[in-house]
């Protein structure tokens, strides 16, 4: 047997060089490339065997092993799965700032490949630097925090075990139906370790990803429920911009006369402007959408997860009479809310489910109810885009709150935008097949239900773990998918705040992305989420701390984002007025480097309400009539939805 003589992380990279995929007959390299932060844990193994040959492999340099973490998953979601970054720590700390963002992958379904550096597997030394040495078991360390949170996980003690690693690392890494993060823990001397590997094992290896057609009897099962009803609709989940089924699912719906509305990872696999096109569904959903869910006697679900949000906690389409239908690569998925399962690829599935629903000349018994929800969300629509802050008669769409506060934040913002009218100018302003990237905050729920994306996969947003951070640094990774698009990030200033450290590596790589921050001096959305449950503003308000009462309730704290920025290179803006937000959009256009508009947004001006409930755990004591009411509410609530 031929064998050649390689450290593991030489191995590794070798490996990884050799991996391609295969769609559709479309033959693609799989791993694109390596982020890194080296340190004692991996420089000398992993880090020597990039240096030494990486490859074709790229190798980029990143600033929080989080933030690098959330580009290769923002890379593999905008790649739709067939192309992925793998992501290199040190040991320690350096790992545990992954966690998170394996986290993420694994929610969103987005193959991620980590590769944290570990502790000795010789224990000489022990404890090494970092170790965080658990007395009970000395096989812990922190990489087995990354069990929980990834689809696969390894730890290789002895250079041999790589091979079946990897080997299982590619299964899960190109399976469509049950892909997430995979976590490969290297050992710092074992990365360094010499064995003599077959040459066999380097050999170019194509993963053909294959798209599973439905089984015959499920689909004469949802045809025969989709015969006996009425009112259906579809909800287009992430899977069917994954499957590239956005053109099939839209001559389903016109070949059947069914609308669509869209879940957060669906947007922008229809046009938002197709007549069929209700927009976003849930407690982030818009009215059209909303109306029509509470009416349908038949769901179908497709590519989608059914989320609370999704869902309306299972209140959305509670009534007993309604049935669902999914189509879903995952059988985990498909089986849920005791949905008729259509288990396939969503492509495959719809195409089949047409041809048998036209021969049997289905046609849903909508009359005019589409186009005139469609035509009453639109009216609302206008309404949002025109909301102006006039001082002294202003009720804002989240009213009650801190209403007699906006004065003040007014004042301090220097800036009285609201938030709705920005969106809707930022809609007409940036180009139609720009990208836009979000994740946190106030911004997924209003993007949710107002931004119409007519080009595909103009809507990148990650719903599944919403994690504030996600932002830039997955803005980034859209820009390494997309080189010719413009991207934009769309992130609160609480977001920004908490990390935005690749803005950093965007200038550096010279990938120009584009930082949309709406600044509106606090973490809006939850200050909402409490004092819409009886709460007072309790820790969400960015105000100092108050020497006189001891708590945080003091002036507000402004913060001049532009200039932070600027020092990192990046062209800023500042925008306090609807003309200095198109003029700094207008300018940012023509820029080549990273942008950002720190947009003064005033709080309580996001979009508010229609029609769907999210079910949030509510105190059952306190002092305040206003909690008792809201967790009486939420008892009445949980008595309309569906148990399970
Ligand atoms: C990593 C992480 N920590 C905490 C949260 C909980 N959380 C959700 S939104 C939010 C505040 C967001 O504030 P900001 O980014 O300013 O957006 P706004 O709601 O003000 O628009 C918090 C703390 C989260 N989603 N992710
Ligand atoms: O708690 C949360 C509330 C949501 O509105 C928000 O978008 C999300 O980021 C979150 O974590
Ligand atoms: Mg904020």
């Amino acid at each position: 047997m031929e064998t050649i003589r390689l450290t593991t992380a030489q191995a590794l990279v070798k490996f990884l060089d050799q991996q391609y995929i295969e769609f559709d007959g479309e033959e693609r390299r799989f791993v694109k490339g390596i982020f890194t932060i080296f340190g004692h844990g991996n420089v000398l193994g992993l880090g020597q065997a990039l240096e030494e040959d990486s490859g074709s492999l790229e190798v980029y340099q990143g600033r929080n092993e989080q933030g690098m973490a959330h580009a290769a998953v923002a890379f593999a979601k905008q790649m739709r799965r067939r192309q992925i970054c793998a992501c290199t720590s040190s040991v320690g700390p350096g790992a545990a700032n992954m966690v998170t963002a394996a986290a993420t992958a694994t929610a969103n379904q987005i193959p991620v490949l980590l590769l944290p550096g570990d502790t000795f597997a010789s224990r000489q030394p022990d404890p090494v630097l970092q170790q965080i040495e658990q007395p009970h078991d000395l096989t812990v360390s922190t990489n087995d925090a990354f069990r929980a949170v990834s689809k696969y996980w390894d730890r290789i003690m002895r250079p041999e075990q790589l091979m079946t690693a990897l080997l299982h690392a590619m299964r899960v890494l190109t399976n469509p139906a049950d892909t997430g993060a995979v976590t490969i823990a290297l050992p710092q001397d074992v990365q360094g370790e010499a064995y003599d590997y077959p040459a066999s094992f380097f050999a170019k290896r194509v993963h053909r990803l294959e798209r599973r057609p439905a089984a015959e009897a499920a689909l004469e099962d949802a045809v025969r429920l989709m015969m006996s009803r009425r009112k259906p609709l579809i909800i287009c989940g992430g899977g069917v911009r994954y499957s590239g089924a956005g053109a099939e699912l839209q001559a389903f719906a016109e070949a059947l006369h069914i609308p669509l509305a869209e879940t957060q990872a669906g947007k922008s696999a229809v046009p938002g402007s197709h007549p069929l096109n209700l927009g976003g569904i849930g407690v982030t959903g818009n009215g059209a959408a909303n109306a029509i869910a509470k009416e349908a006697d038949l769901i179908i679900g497709v590519g989608t997860r059914f989320t609370d949000f999704t869902t309306g906690s299972k209140e959305l389409f509670s009534d007993p009479g309604t049935e669902i239908l999914t189509v879903n690569v995952s059988e985990f998925h498909a089986l849920k809310l005791e949905a008729t399962p259509v288990v396939a690829d969503a492509k495959a599935a719809l195409i089949a489910l047409r041809q048998r629903l036209e021969a049997a000349g289905y046609r849903s018994g909508y009359t005019t109810e589409i186009e005139a929800a469609r035509a009453a969300w639109g009216e609302e629509w206008k309404r949002l885009a025109g909301i102006q802050y006039a001082p002294g008669s202003f009720t804002p769409e989240v009213a009650g709150h801190l209403d007699e506060a906006l004065p003040e934040y007014a004042e301090a913002l220097g800036g009285c935008l609201t938030q709705t009218r920005v969106l809707a100018a930022l809609n007409r302003l940036l180009e139609d097949d720009a990208v836009v990237v979000g994740a946190s905050g106030s911004l997924p729920g209003d993007l949710q239900r107002m931004w119409v994306a007519e080009a595909p996969d103009s809507y990148h947003m990650e719903y599944g773990y919403s994690c504030m951070g996600y932002e830039i640094s997955g803005a980034l990774g859209v820009k390494m998918a997309e080189p010719d698009r413009e991207v934009y990030a769309f992130a609160g200033d609480g977001s920004y705040l908490m990390l935005h450290s690749e803005l950093v590596t965007s200038i550096q790589e010279g990938q120009k992305i584009n930082v949309l921050l709406f600044d509106n001096n606090g973490f809006g959305c939850i200050n909402n989420l409490q004092m819409g449950h009886g709460m007072g503003s309790f820790g969400t308000e960015f105000r100092a701390r108050n020497a006189s009462t001891g708590k945080l309730d003091g002036p507000l704290v402004g913060i001049d984002f532009a200039r932070s920025a600027a020092g990192y290179g990046v062209i800023t803006y500042t925008a306090r007025t609807l003309e200095e937000l198109e003029q700094a959009v207008a300018d940012a256009k023509r820029q080549t480097v990273s942008t950002l508009i720190d947009i003064k947004v005033l709080p309580k001006t996001m979009t508010n309400g229609y029609g769907a409930w999210w079910n949030v755990g509510v105190a059952e004591v306190s002092g305040k009539p206003d909690i008792a009411r809201a967790s009486e509410e939420r008892r009445r609530l949980l008595q309309q939805a569906r148990p399970y």
